[in-house]
């Protein structure tokens, strides 16, 4: 499959398994998406509220001192020729024709205030900033700290979202260390501690109950029976490594063992290729998706990209933006038929190859900001305009 289709592909299984709307308090809502419009519960402000410390007057003055109102409380009505002291946020009582500013009133020594307001309302009207029933933001609109405080004042405890991907992580080989150093064979783990970093910034949470204790074994029942356990618990598995036809490669048979169906199979692109996507059935009727890395570490990374970042927008129920371009610093052969990925280091607006990009490595990967993508049949040329693919990094977070 060309890399553009299985991006597209993997976004569409995504949009279509998403899981349906819940309702959550607002604390739990940051990150999640909008599963329904947000909309003003209440005029905002709800009723008129002083936007400064002072007097709210009726007629003209000098005005005898009534009483005060603090935020809060619900004011009498004003008589005319009176004052009352209010506070900013206090409600304006009703009657009130100007508010004369703490600052800008004299206190005569008969007791009472004089003093001039200024041409315009020291107070916000009822519906100044919504009106009950406005539409403040769309279904699917990302959930922020503001979007959040704005439904709390308008008068929301909950809000309705698309619910967050549990997902899990498994390693295959047996060749893998999970501490100490590499050597005679064996190499460290450059996946397990690396990929649930980047699923939670792809908006995915840790599968609750399931933890696999290290790489699992290299034998097709046992990473068949660690998948099974592991789609228990999580709507998205990523498994890393086993992707190929080698004696010990089983992710296939496994995938077939549990009744799954290809969503991308392979994908023409360089690094990466062996790629896989998959909807495992599950008793519910929404499928559970299985996304097999490559065991290549930035091979993998590139996998992620490619497939699991647009699937998990899909399952948030998030359109997929446009790739943003920069213009390549130097030349970048391509790979003939195959899409090609290259870290780049993207400088305003200049994307900078870096330099150990084999798909074993990972020093080049670990000061990118993406991979500038070499559409099939092209080379990028120095100075050209290249489409990139982000890494989920989260803003200051760059390397
Ligand atoms: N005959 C062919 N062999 C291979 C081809 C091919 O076209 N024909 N393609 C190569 C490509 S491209 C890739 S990518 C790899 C993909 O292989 P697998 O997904 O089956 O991965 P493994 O064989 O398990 O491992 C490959 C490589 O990566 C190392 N690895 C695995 N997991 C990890 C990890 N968690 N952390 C660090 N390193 C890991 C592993 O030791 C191997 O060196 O297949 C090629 N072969
Ligand atoms: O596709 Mo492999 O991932 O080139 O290294």
């Amino acid at each position: 499959m060309a890399w553009t289709e299985a991006r597209s592909a993997a976004h569409a299984a995504g949009l279509a398994a998403r899981p349906g709307p819940v309702s959550v308090p607002l604390a739990e809502a940051d990150g999640l998406t909008l599963a329904a419009a947000l909309t003003a519960r209440t005029d905002l402000p709800a009723f008129p509220a002083a936007t400064v410390d002072g007097y709210a007057v009726r007629g003209p003055g000098p005005w005898s001192v009534a009483g005060r109102v603090l935020a809060g409380a619900v004011p009498e009505p004003l008589r005319a020729g009176t004052a009352v002291q209010v506070a900013t946020g206090a409600m304006v009582p009703a009657g009130t024709e100007q508010i004369i500013r703490a600052e800008e009133a004299r206190r005569r020594p008969d007791g009472r205030v004089d003093g001039r307001g200024r041409p315009e309302r020291e107070w916000r009207e009822p519906g100044a900033e919504a009106t009950c029933g406005d539409e403040l933001a769309p279904a699917g609109t990302p959930v922020t700290p503001a979007l959040i405080g704005l439904a709390a004042v308008c008068g929301h405890d909950s809000l309705p979202v698309i619910p967050a991907v549990r997902a899990a992580v498994l390693v295959f080989g047996d060749e893998l260390l999970t501490a100490g150093l590499p050597g005679r064979g064996r190499v460290r783990d450059g996946l397990g501690p690396q990929l649930p970093g980047w699923l939670r910034r792809l908006g995915a949470l840790p599968a609750a109950g399931f933890a696999p204790l290290g790489p699992v074994p290299d034998s097709l029942t046992a990473q068949a029976s660690a998948l099974e356990a592991a789609l228990a618990h999580a709507d998205l598995v990523c498994t890393a490594g086993g992707t190929m036809r080698g004696p010990v490669d089983h992710l296939r048979p496994a995938l077939a063992a549990l009744g799954g169906r290809y969503v991308v199979d392979r994908v023409a692109v360089r690094p990466g290729f062996p790629m896989v996507l998959a909807e495992v059935p599950a008793p519910d009727g929404r499928p559970r998706f299985v996304a097999g890395l490559p065991g290549n570490p930035q091979s993998a990374i590139a996998a992620l990209v490619s497939l699991v970042a647009p699937l998990l927008r899909g399952l948030a129920g998030r359109p997929e933006p446009p790739l943003p371009t920069a213009r390549l610093a130097e030349r970048v052969p391509g790979r003939g038929t195959f899409a090609r990925l290259v870290p780049v280091r993207v400088e305003r607006g200049v994307a900078e190859p870096v330099g150990h990009t084999g798909a074993a490595m990972l020093r080049g990967l670990a000061g990118s900001d993406g991979f500038a993508v070499i559409p099939p049949g092209t080379d990028g040329e120095a100075g050209a305009g290249v489409r990139w693919a982000p890494l989920p990094l989260l803003p200051g977070q760059r390397p």
